[in-house]
């Protein structure tokens, strides 16, 4: 995998969470979303914009502010987003995937894919759809769709025998026309709260 570190335009290397050649392969006409005009994570429709796996350097580029627009995240230092990025790439499974408006250099879209490994239905692993955000001044363009079906192509890719996500209910509808079901008798989010999230 010798294309893990590519270099910025300052030239300092900077590190993906995951191996960026994946996404290029995403057969988006699998997908049951439509998208007027055709875009793919490949090909995201306009020259300033990449889809690709988060990087270290993406601390700088506004990923922590665009999170904010999805709940709360904190006062997350450098140091706590680098060790919490360094956990994630050496348990793997983490496939946090972003938007960038390369133009400024800032994060516009964010979904993450987790990997559970399972012992049953032979050893299969299952994907959960997390963390979904779209900057609030490029909404309506696609791009939620685009990133939703990116990391769903990327869970099928990487061998899941389904994707599961939980969202609130005005939400339902826009998930629905990117290939996700409400499963009668089977698709209800509970949760036990610990604590307050911060
Ligand atoms: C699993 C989870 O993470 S759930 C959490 C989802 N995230 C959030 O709620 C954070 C705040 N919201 C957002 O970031 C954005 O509104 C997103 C990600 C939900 C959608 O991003 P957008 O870029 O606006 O979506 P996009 O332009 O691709 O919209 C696709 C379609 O869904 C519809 N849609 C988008 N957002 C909503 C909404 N909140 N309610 C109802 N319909 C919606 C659009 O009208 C559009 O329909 P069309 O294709 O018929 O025109």
């Amino acid at each position: 995998m010798g294309m893990e570190k590519y270099n910025n335009m300052d030239g300092k290397p900077s590190e993906y969470l995951y191996p960026p050649e994946i996404l290029k392969r995403l057969d988006f006409d699998k997908s049951p979303a439509k998208f007027k005009p055709k875009i793919s994570a490949a090909n995201p429709g306009e020259d300033w914009m990449a889809v690709r796996p988060l990087q270290r350097s993406d601390y700088d580029k506004g990923f922590l502010q665009l999170l904010g627009q999805l709940t709360s995240v904190g006062n997350v230092t450098r140091k706590q987003f680098e060790d919490r990025f360094t956990k994630m790439k050496q348990s793997g499974g983490y496939y946090v995937t972003v938007i960038e408006d390369t133009r400024i250099s800032k994060l516009i879209g964010a979904a993450t894919l987790t990997i559970e490994q399972k012992f049953i239905h032979n050893c299969s692993v299952r994907g959960r759809l997390e963390d979904v955000v779209v900057n609030d001044t490029y909404r309506g363009k696609q791009l939620g769709k685009l990133i939703v079906v990116t990391v769903s192509l990327l869970a099928q890719e990487l061998g899941c025998y389904k994707m599961s996500l939980d969202c609130k209910d005005k939400l339902i509808k826009f998930y629905e026309t990117l290939g996700y079901k409400m499963e009668p008798g089977n698709s209800n989010a509970m949760n036990m709260r610990f604590e307050e999230p911060s």
